[in-house]
């Protein structure tokens, strides 16, 4: 992923802050904060309003929450927050609701490390609790004492893999340069807002932290390797590394292998409203998963098909009826369903987006990873990704050896010592 240039508005005056956050993105900023002390002098509606007249850059809210996550979450997500950070030091249950909610929402939660007594340590317990960023910042006070996060960021990237790294604490177009060789996020908030050429300044800095990312950094490579992996291995290795949970019912329809995080759409039998809202809501690369109650009426067809293929989206898989099968098979969109029909219902806007479902036996929340193929559909949860993908990969890799065994004319039952396997089910 390029790094990311995030300005922080760290302004009291709203007009004013707007007025900055127009002249940053003329300068090329890729993302907006709505800074704590703006959150605080103007409230969500800075979030609202930067919202409306940015709709295509990612707004983070900075509320700093230590109490109250869900809550928190759900009024930023409501306002047009698309990321919503939460103080490290909160509660782990804080951390948890938080991440619950933004899951409903389909937004992402960004941990703030600042004042952390040991951040390494925190930085892992943050990441299983299923934060999407950890930020390492030095706060405006600490940076009064001298004090700068670029030591931190590597004691950070060292230690943490496959979870995006954020920094923040008075950096400028040198020290934003240095911290681009290994975070993904880089925030600046005086450097630019204070600068007498906001815009300018803004280019400035975005030019010197693009292209700096250390071909060497793990996560890069880890990132890859997860990539890679995902490539090699199908859901069967993946039923047979979870014991065959998270397997989602259903026969593909259309396409090749896909993989994404899910959007969940709860909806009726035929009731196509909520699946095609859920369009304009998923993020780039995420599979649509609805939940139709099995009902025979479809709630998808080519026109859905082909707005979410605008959308990026990589997938849908529907718990229901999908119809234009000859037209979603040549367009060859990733598509899964329990019925094909002739027959759509009617968009009554029942249901809901982001929130759980139930396909068979697997339950399923936005943000889950799903991996479907010809086989079918799995679902696995964002804590359990690495370790869902290493061990499919490793059974792959078994397969791979009695394939090569069975090519030199040895039967399956001598490759896999049946016999041996025979007694240690008894
Ligand atoms: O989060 C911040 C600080 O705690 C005030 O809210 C700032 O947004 C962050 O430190 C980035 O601003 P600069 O340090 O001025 O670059």
């Amino acid at each position: 992923m390029e790094t990311k240039l995030q300005v922080a508005l760290d302004i009291t005056e709203l007009n004013t802050a707007l007025e900055i956050a127009e002249q940053t993105v003329k300068g090329g900023v890729d993302w907006i904060e709505a800074g704590t002390p703006l959150i605080k002098s103007s409230g969500l509606k800075a979030v609202q309003q930067l919202k409306q007249k940015h709709p295509d850059k990612k707004i983070i809210a900075d509320m700093k929450t230590m109490d109250t996550g869900s809550l928190e979450v759900e009024i930023a997500s409501k306002k047009g927050a698309d990321i919503i950070s939460i103080l490290g030091t909160a509660a782990d249950q804080t951390i948890k609701d938080a991440v619950q909610k933004s899951n409903e929402y389909g937004t992402q939660i960004m941990t703030d490390l600042i004042n952390t007594k040991n951040p390494v340590q925190r930085a892992k317990q943050l990441k299983n609790l299923g934060t999407d960023i950890i930020l390492v910042h030095t706060g405006i006070d600490q940076q009064m004492a001298g004090a700068n996060p670029l030591d931190t960021l590597k004691e950070i990237t060292n230690n943490i893999t496959n979870t995006q790294i954020a920094v923040a604490g008075g950096l400028n177009k040198q020290t934003a340069k240095q911290a681009a060789k290994t975070a993904d996020i880089i925030i600046v908030g005086g450097a630019i807002t204070r600068s007498s050429n906001i815009q300018k300044s803004t280019r400035e800095i975005k030019k010197a932290i693009k292209n700096t990312k250390q071909t060497t950094k793990q996560t890069t490579k880890q990132k890859q390797t997860t990539k890679q992996k995902i490539q090699e291995i199908t859901t069967c290795n993946l039923a047979d590394a979870l014991n065959r949970k998270g397997i989602i019912p259903i026969q593909q329809v259309s396409g090749e292998k896909t993989f994404g995080r899910a959007l969940t759409v709860k909806t009726m039998n035929g009731d196509w409203s909520k699946p095609v809202q859920a369009i304009d809501k998923a993020q780039k690369g995420d599979i649509i998963v609805i939940d139709a109650s099995k009902g025979n009426l479809a709630v998808w067809g080519e026109l859905a098909t082909k707005s979410a293929i605008n959308n990026n989206i990589n997938g849908v898989i529907i718990n229901g009826g999908i119809r234009d099968i000859k037209e979603i098979k040549k367009l060859k969109y990733p598509a899964w369903a329990t019925h094909t029909t002739p027959a759509a219902g009617e968009p009554k806007g029942n249901g809901e987006i982001g929130t759980e479902i139930q396909i068979g036996p697997t339950t399923i929340k936005t943000g889950d990873y799903i991996l479907a193929d010809q086989n079918g559909a799995i679902a696995i949860k964002k804590q359990k990704i690495n370790y869902a993908i290493n061990k499919a990969k490793l059974i792959k890799e078994n397969e791979d050896r009695v394939r090569s065994q069975i090519q030199q004319g040895k039967t399956l039952s001598k490759a896999i010592e049946l016999k041996k396997w025979e007694n240690q089910q008894r």
